[in-house]
């Protein structure tokens, strides 16, 4: 039972969990996973789930497809790493880059935490500069440069700034509000020409979904060249994600380093970071900018992120990954509006996220201000009907290829169901 597992689990991993966004502060004890498939998963309690949550996104084919599951069976069956350079990395990071036409080089890390941080270190190295500028709520992984009023898990569990970042380290975060450019603007006018680089989420994806405002992402851009700034576009959850070329084709920006995750692994672990040439060279060995790892480009992640990739470019996954989100998002508002409950719902492409609020949410505030109770109690019951919605308001809903119009039609009921049970 999962009850056991967790008082099990409590006594060997703090909060029980390896990741504080696994743990559902409002239960009282996650679920544990035995197997998936498709859009389900499979719990020790012998539950069949409808997920929502996709392993945090890097799954938008569904769980084990079976294009991936080939690729990686076939691999296995020879070895798994060597330590030494592969084909296969050469044809994964050509593949993004026929895409993500701003990459001209790419480094494969085995994380999203250690991509965004290399990132940062290359843009140091490139500018002589220290200060970065993160905005709030948007999260860039674990690691202390972007653990400043950061979201996710951070923000769930009200510790949007690590204990532990040593404040020497925080001060060198500026930190200011997503999707306010006013707010940028004057920090770039104190302390621009001492910035490195502004990171950010082109779409919020971990402080809930928040879309940047019409034009907003161009405006950064055009705010660090002004200043002589670098632009890292964070898209370890957009990259693949909204399309092929990520957020930056959909908005028509290019940024001067790019980090990607998730879905470019297939399900494995996997990072990267890349840009323009000029930038790039300056890694190691080429350049004096250092970044190492055993498990980079682990043959096992390229195998399953070239065969995810190539299903991607069908077209027809993202079709149905994004008909799904919008069918939900829009029956939200009709469940809602018919249980006289105030709703809002943010969705781009095939992610989507909804709040207990009155009003449009545009802001990490709008966020905060939501009702989050409520989000949970809706969480709870849609979960005893077999729906995984996000575990937070603070995480977003991911669908993907798997989620056809049966799956869709069942989680439509389960939730008009659930906002029943809350009012
Ligand atoms: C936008 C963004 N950047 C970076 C990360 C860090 O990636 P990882 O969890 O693979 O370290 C995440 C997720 O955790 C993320 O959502
Ligand atoms: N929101 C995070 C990543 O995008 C969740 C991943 C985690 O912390 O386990």
């Amino acid at each position: 039972m999962s009850s056991d597992l967790f008082k099990l689990a409590s006594t060997i991993f703090p909060g029980g969990v390896n990741s504080p966004a696994r743990a559902m502060k409002h239960l009282p004890n996650p679920f544990y996973v035995r197997s998936a498939e498709g859009a389900y998963l499979f719990t020790e309690d012998g539950e069949k789930l409808i997920d929502y949550c996709m392993g945090f996104g890097p799954l938008i084919l569904g769980h084990r497809h079976p294009a991936v599951l080939r690729a990686v069976q076939n691999w296995l069956e020879r070895d798994w790493l060597y330590g030494a350079p592969t084909k296969l990395e050469i044809d994964e990071a050509r593949k993004i880059m026929d895409h993500v036409r701003s990459i001209e080089m790419i480094r494969f890390v085995s994380t999203g935490t250690e991509a965004t941080m290399n990132a940062i270190r290359l843009a140091r190295g490139f500018t002589g500069r220290k200060y970065i500028i993160k905005f709030e709520g948007n999260f860039h992984g674990s690691h202390d440069y972007v653990l400043v009023k950061a979201g996710s898990g951070a923000a769930t569990w009200g510790t949007p700034t690590s204990a532990g970042v040593p404040d020497e380290a925080a001060k060198l975060t500026i930190v200011v509000p997503y999707n306010d450019l006013d707010a940028l603007e004057k920090a770039m006018q104190e302390r621009g020409d001492e910035v490195a680089a502004i990171i950010m989420e082109p779409i919020a994806a971990n402080y809930g979904l928040i879309p940047p405002r019409e034009g907003y992402v161009k405006e950064v851009k055009q705010l660090t060249e002004e200043h002589g700034t670098l632009l890292i576009l964070d898209e370890v959850v957009t990259g693949f994600r909204v399309g092929l070329e990520g957020a930056q084709g959909l908005f028509g920006v290019k940024p001067d380093l790019t980090t990607l995750g998730k879905i470019i692994g297939g399900g494995f672990p996997i990072g990267a970071f890349g840009g323009s040439r000029e930038i790039m060279k300056l890694v190691s060995p080429l350049g004096p900018v250092y970044n190492a790892g055993t498990f980079n480009a682990h043959p096992v992640s390229m195998v399953a992120g070239l065969a995810t990739i190539k299903e991607l470019e069908g077209e027809q996954a993202y079709a149905i990954a994004n008909e799904a989100a919008k069918r939900l998002g829009e029956a939200i508002i009709d469940i809602g509006g018919r249980a006289g409950l105030d709703v809002w719902v943010n969705r781009v492409a095939s992610m989507f996220q909804f709040y207990f609020t009155k009003k449009p949410v545009e802001s990490t505030r709008d966020v905060a201000e939501s009702n989050e109770k409520m989000y949970l109690k809706v969480h709870a019951e849609a979960l005893k009907r077999g729906v995984y919605l996000a575990p937070s308001q603070y995480e977003v809903n991911f669908t993907s290829a798997a989620h056809d119009r049966d799956v869709v039609d069942y989680t439509i009921r389960a939730l008009e169901e659930s906002f029943k049970a809350i009012k």
